[in-house]
């Protein structure tokens, strides 16, 4: 089943075109990876999906997306946009993932304090819940970004760079974490870490102004190197390169 489907999706800042002609499909079974250069708009695509950027074209959401008036999409954050100073504790953090559904006015229910808790222990920071999270080291805080991305049990997890600024053991675990979360909901990642993700998700998507979903997770050595070069070829169009698969007017490789 598709949850999402973009259709011819442009968005630009001042006229600045960040985003032209997208069109993308997400599935209730996807995990794909969203990789790209820099400034190529990957967090622009991820704001255009969750509905807090204008943008042309349609976004079209499947009614299976939805839970009463409250739409499963779970947002995981760059840590670097998240205000640490902010005062609240780690378990309200979590909480906070609830707030789609109960709104910003209404309390929490017991039930709702203790799914907290059991996501808190689950990712072994149980001991954090009290603690400000001015307080917690940056691994800690992605770990109860991740907790309130989905307490809501959302039926699509979108990460962006969850991998930055944090330890390799966090970056390990977060990987078999999102593979366990993909049995049951959607998972986007955006990230620079093209390496590592190409052997976790399922499907690539490579970002450069346009959008190119290649139907596997497989890059060769040259595009490991190269690895905007596919995207490239949509900007540039004649550069003459290998790209990993030839989709029929997708723009990627038919010398547009
Ligand atoms: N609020 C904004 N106002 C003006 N231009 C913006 C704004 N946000 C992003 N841009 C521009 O849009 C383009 C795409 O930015 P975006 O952050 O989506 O790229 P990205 O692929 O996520 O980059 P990075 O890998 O560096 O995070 C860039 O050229 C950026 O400078």
């Amino acid at each position: 089943m598709t949850l999402i489907t973009l259709r011819d999706v442009g968005v630009a800042y001042d006229g600045y075109e960040a985003l032209e002609h997208v069109d993308l499909e997400i599935g209730e079974h996807d995990f794909l990876g969203v990789i790209g250069p820099n400034g190529g708009g990957k967090t622009t695509l991820v704001k255009a999906i969750l509905g807090t950027i204008p943008h042309s074209g349609t976004i079209r959401y499947a009614p299976e997306l939805f839970r009463g008036g409250e739409r499963l999409i779970g947002y995981m954050p760059q840590i670097s946009d998240f205000d640490r100073a902010f005062p609240i504790s780690m378990q309200e953090v979590v909480l906070s993932g609830l707030q789609g559904r109960r709104g910003f006015r209404s309390r929490y229910t017991k039930e709702d304090r203790a799914k907290a808790t059991a996501l808190l222990e689950e990712a072994g920071i149980a001991d954090t819940a009290r603690k400000p999270i001015g307080e917690v080291s940056g691994g800690q805080m992605q770990r109860a970004l991740l907790c309130r991305a989905v307490i809501a049990d959302p039926k699509l997890l979108i990460l962006d760079e969850p991998a930055n600024f944090v330890d390799n053991r966090f970056e390990k675990e977060l990987y078999r974490t999102l593979q366990e979360l993909n049995r049951r909901m959607a998972v986007v990642i955006v990230s620079h870490d093209i390496g590592t993700i190409t052997s976790v998700v399922k499907e690539i998507v490579c970002v450069n102004r346009r959008a190119h979903r290649h139907r596997s997770n497989i890059l060769t050595e040259e595009q490991l190197r190269n690895y905007d070069c596919p995207i490239q070829l949509v900007s540039h169009g004649h550069i003459p390169h290998t790209v990993l698969e030839h989709h029929p007017g997708d723009g990627c490789c038919d010398g547009e």
